[in-house]
């Protein structure tokens, strides 16, 4: 066995065979294409991976991750002519036979960002799903269950009750069951490849320390991990080897040696980190202005209780949650989706009625939801037919002017927020996820609102994007607007923020504000709350 060498950087050439130190080979995937409709979007790639590392699948939105992950998985077809090799398999296999089926045969095992866990049923449950079902009609014993799913719980060091029901879980401690629930029928001392994709990308920053030093423990007693990521300082600190895919093409590969986050992105936009902070627009924390902005007193709902809050114009403030979703409690109460019982919200110095949406975008207050509560994207329609629906009412009033002006304007979103491809005429649904995310954000800006409530608008996001989003948002601020960014991301709120508020369970805990707003300052107070 080689080892290991330098990254290797892939021009045109393919990658010299590397396979990380001294470890075994665990897979070995060669010429992967795959072509959906005319350019492929992955080419010729190369991946391999060995036991005992993790392995960090890198690349902007829509270069190829998703699609390398479900050829792996045997739910995608490749090309003709790619070859996979597992441990333990005798030859490589045709691409073109492998399936979820063989995947599964040889150990690999895959946690996706929909974890497919079910809120409602218990942690034994989720655990043994099939017996679970048994277990209703009597066919297995609850207490043989509770004792299986004790043991499972106890082999991965998972700190969980097995009567607990799912839905009282962090996100944290869900993508961890469900990374047990693909592993626990690997025999003990037996090795998996454990492939998951994007599985912090929703998490607190907290949370997400928490599940990377798992996965780093999975790594560490034998198994073979790869996970994709667009946070990068989780690369740096926990990863082994990397490989960078640059428009379906490996642009490099190897271990990660002493490489910054810096470096990481540069490989991965294919731009040098120090030339692209250059042309980057600075977002500098935003003052705000002396008029009245957003301002919420003593705003009572179901779930909150009694929150004061002021944005200027202007001003970026940042939102925590620390438990109970608070955050984002407060902006669906000011875009009119939760009842108020008590208190007011005023904008510009008059109250907002906040009976429904249509009032509150009236008012030119835009909502981004989270990921998971977001509606999807109409399908079946355009990039730019999406971005232009957010603003029909201005087509309205500025008739055939206007729409050319809409119209251009979607062109200007995609090409600024670099949505891939850069062509609004594509269909939104063929998009990657990354960049589905970049159009919702987009759809947003186009109405050049008053009041902007986003939550996680760089989730999922690449790196170039994620500087984009931010200047977007700042060129909103700049023209008036009051912006309330709720983000689990504290590295951008520290950053990008003026204050940075912390909330948990429905109540403030507390506001950071200028030389006290940092990432562990917040970190300190968020495992505090
Ligand atoms: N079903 C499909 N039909 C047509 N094109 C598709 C389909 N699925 C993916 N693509 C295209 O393939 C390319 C690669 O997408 P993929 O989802 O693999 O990217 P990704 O690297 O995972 O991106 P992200 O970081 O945004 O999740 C994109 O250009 C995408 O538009």
């Amino acid at each position: 066995m080689s080892e290991p060498t330098g990254t290797t950087e892939v021009g045109s050439h393919r990658a010299a065979p590397i396979v990380g130190a001294g470890r075994a080979p665990a897979l070995t995937a060669r010429g992967v294409t795959k072509t959906y409709t005319a350019a492929p979007v992955l080419l010729d790639a190369e991946l391999q991976l060995s036991f005992g590392e993790v392995h960090a699948l890198l690349g902007g939105n829509g270069s190829g991750k998703s699609t390398m992950i479900k050829i792996l998985a045997g739910v995608v077809g490749a090309d003709p002519g790619g070859t996979v090799e597992v441990a333990g398999g005798a030859e490589p296999t045709d691409l073109t036979r492998w399936s979820a089926a063989e995947a599964r045969r040889h150990h690999l095992r895959f946690i996706h960002q929909d974890l497919g866990l079910v809120p409602d049923l218990t942690v034994a449950e989720n655990l043994f799903i099939e017996a679970s079902l048994h277990a209703r009609r009597g066919l297995v014993s609850w207490s043989r269950l509770r004792r299986d799913a004790e043991d499972v719980l106890a082999r991965f060091d998972l700190d969980l009750a097995p009567e607990a029901l799912v839905s009282t879980l962090s996100l944290a401690e869900q993508t961890l069951l469900a990374a047990a629930r693909a592993l626990h029928d690997v025999e003990p001392g037996g090795r998996a490849i454990v492939v998951l994709d994007e599985p912090t990308a929703a998490l607190p920053s907290g949370q997400a320390d928490e599940l990377m030093s798992a996965i780093r423990r999975y790594a560490d007693e034998g198994h073979a991990i790869l996970v994709v990521t667009h946070r990068l300082g989780e690369v740096v600190a926990v990863c082994d080897r990397i490989t960078v895919l640059r428009q379906g093409r490996v642009a490099a590969t190897g271990p990660l040696a002493d490489r910054t986050e810096d470096d990481l992105g540069s490989l991965i936009t294919g731009v040098d980190a120090a030339t692209e902070q250059r042309t980057a627009r600075a977002t500098e924390p935003h003052a705000g202005g002396a008029h009245d902005g957003l301002r919420l007193q003593g705003v009572r709902t179901d779930t909150l209780e009694g929150i004061d809050l002021e944005v200027r114009p202007g001003e970026i403030v940042g939102l925590v949650d620390a438990g109970g979703l608070t955050g984002s409690r407060v902006l669906r109460t000011v875009f009119g989706l939760e009842r108020l019982t008590g208190g007011t919200v005023s904008l510009g110095g008059r109250p907002l009625r906040l009976r429904n949406p249509g009032r509150a975008m009236a008012h030119g207050v835009a909502y981004l939801p989270g990921q998971r509560l977001r509606e999807a994207l109409f399908p079946g329609l355009s990039v730019g037919e999406n971005v232009l629906l957010a603003s029909l009412p201005a087509h309205r009033r500025g008739g055939l002017l206007s729409i050319r002006r809409q119209r251009s304007a979607a062109a200007d979103a995609v090409r600024r927020f670099r949505v891939h491809p850069a062509d609004a005429t594509a269909e939104v649904t063929s998009l990657s996820g990354g960049n589905q995310q970049k159009v919702s954000v987009a759809r947003w800006m186009v109405r050049e609102p008053r009041c902007l409530l986003l939550e996680e608008p760089t989730q999922g996001v690449d790196i170039g994007a994620r500087a984009e989003i931010w200047a977007l948002i700042a060129d909103a601020v700049d023209g008036g607007a009051a912006a309330l960014v709720v983000s689990s991301d504290y590295q951008e709120l520290a950053t990008h923020c003026r204050r940075v508020v912390v909330y948990a369970r429905g109540r403030h805990v507390t506001t950071l504000t200028g030389a006290d707003l940092t990432v562990p300052a917040i970190a300190e107070v968020v495992h505090h709350a």
